[in-house]
């Protein structure tokens, strides 16, 4: 069995790799860093360093590694003869994946089962967006994708932090993981992946694990930010900014419990548990990782504005959520082309105007005012501040 992987990066060597080999897969990583590519493409195997409660080492072995960019051909006859493909490259970089995806299942032969695509990205429906971009390629009619690929989306969960320097391919992760994947695009025929939850029905899944584990997780990495703190397990560890997270989980909580019927019980271990592993002192992850691309974070479907929005069409004013998106608002990091790109556009636009582009919220919509007013405040506040 061959699984191709886009994206060798935290995630695809640390998780999706890793229970691809346990599942007996061979895989084959695909990623754009040439470095990257060389010393897993010379390295016979890697090791996952699990990282709290009961710590493990994992090796992953039996895999082979081509650049997307200069091994293309090589790629689009992998994907053609591979079971699966992957993707863990950021939901941004799904278009660019798409065009050898597309390649690879018009020369797949017919007689061989459907590609079994899955995009493992935090966000809503990712696969989707890779389908959609697959189908849009020249030559790829939706027909001629039909009986050739089934795509599915899925709900992935493992922190997996930057790597220290001079880890080489190891990964350092946390014990806890999560796969959840959406059964009925498979029509009966899913892989046989031991680590991953099979369901019928993915919204809920989704909705809770980006609503809870990344709504929290970038809130104590915005939050900590502004405190000053450099690790997540720091922010965690000062009572403020813990206090502001915990506030934030409540108000998701609240909107989780609601729209999909989780019990108040079941929504509250999920919270506390996420709670201990943001708290992972053995976990070396940074406010400036998990902050990282903060107008993506700050879209209209993301983990601020999707369950804050949702809340204020229930009526509800959603206090906490708010503060952690004035937090965002705050973010800077002259390494991260989004946060530049945030500065920018505060500067450069009127409130309302800067909302829009921002969140994408229609000005009628019952957030916007609330978060407008938060832009101004942080206008007033970078105009102030010394250049
Ligand atoms: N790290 C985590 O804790 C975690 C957990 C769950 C989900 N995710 C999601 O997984 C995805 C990847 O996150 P990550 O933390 O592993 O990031 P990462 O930066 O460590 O890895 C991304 C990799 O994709 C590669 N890449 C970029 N463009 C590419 C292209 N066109 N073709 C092939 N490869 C390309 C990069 O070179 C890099 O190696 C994101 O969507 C993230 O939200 C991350
Ligand atoms: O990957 P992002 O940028 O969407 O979010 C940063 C972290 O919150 C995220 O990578 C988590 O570590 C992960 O989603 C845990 O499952």
């Amino acid at each position: 069995m061959k699984a191709v992987h886009f994206g060798a990066g935290n995630i695809g060597r640390g998780f999706v790799g890793l229970l691809l080999h346990d599942a007996g897969y061979e895989v084959v990583f695909a990623d754009v860093a040439e470095d990257l590519i060389a010393r897993l493409a010379a390295a016979d195997s890697y090791a996952v360093h699990e990282v709290g409660e009961n710590p493990a080492v994992r090796t992953v072995n039996n895999f082979r590694a081509l650049n997307s960019t200069t091994q293309e051909e090589e790629l689009i006859a992998e994907i053609a003869a591979a079971d699966i493909v992957t993707t863990a490259v950021g939901p941004h970089i799904l278009r660019f994946v798409a065009p050898a995806i597309a390649k690879g299942i018009a020369a797949r032969d017919t007689n061989l089962a459907p590609l079994q695509v899955m995009a493992c990205e935090n966000a809503i429906n990712a696969t989707d967006i890779l389908a959609k971009e697959v189908a849009s390629q020249p030559g790829a009619a939706a027909s001629a994708l039909d009986g050739k690929a089934v795509f599915a989306n899925t709900a992935v969960d493992r922190i997996v932090p930057n790597q220290e320097p001079g880890q080489g391919l190891d990964v350092t992760v946390e014990t806890f993981y999560e796969w959840v994947i959406d059964r009925t695009a498979f029509a009966g025929a899913e892989p046989v992946i031991p680590g991953a939850t099979f369901v019928d029905d993915l919204s809920p899944y989704i909705e809770r694990k980006l609503f809870t584990v990344n709504t929290g997780h970038a809130s104590a990495a915005y939050f900590g930010f502004e405190a000053g703190l450099e690790k997540i397990s720091e922010a965690m560890a000062d009572q403020d900014v813990a206090e502001d997270v915990r506030a934030v989980l409540e108000e998701t909580k609240q909107l989780l419990v609601t729209k999909h019927g989780f019990s108040n019980d079941e929504q509250e271990a999920y919270v506390q548990k996420i709670l201990v592993r943001f708290s992972n002192p053995y976990l070396p992850d940074t406010v400036n990782r998990v902050g990282r691309a903060p107008l993506r974070k700050l879209s209209r479907h993301e983990r601020f504005i999707g369950p804050a929005a949702e809340l204020a069409e229930r009526g509800i004013v959603p206090e906490a959520l708010l503060g952690a998106i004035a937090a965002a608002l705050r973010f800077t990091d002259p390494a991260d082309a989004e946060a530049t790109d945030l500065a920018g556009i505060l500067a450069s636009s009127s409130p309302a105007d800067a909302t829009a582009r921002i969140t994408g919220l229609e000005p009628e919509h019952p957030l916007f005012n609330a978060v407008a007013t938060l832009v101004e405040e942080r206008q007033a506040e970078a105009a102030k501040a010394p250049a």
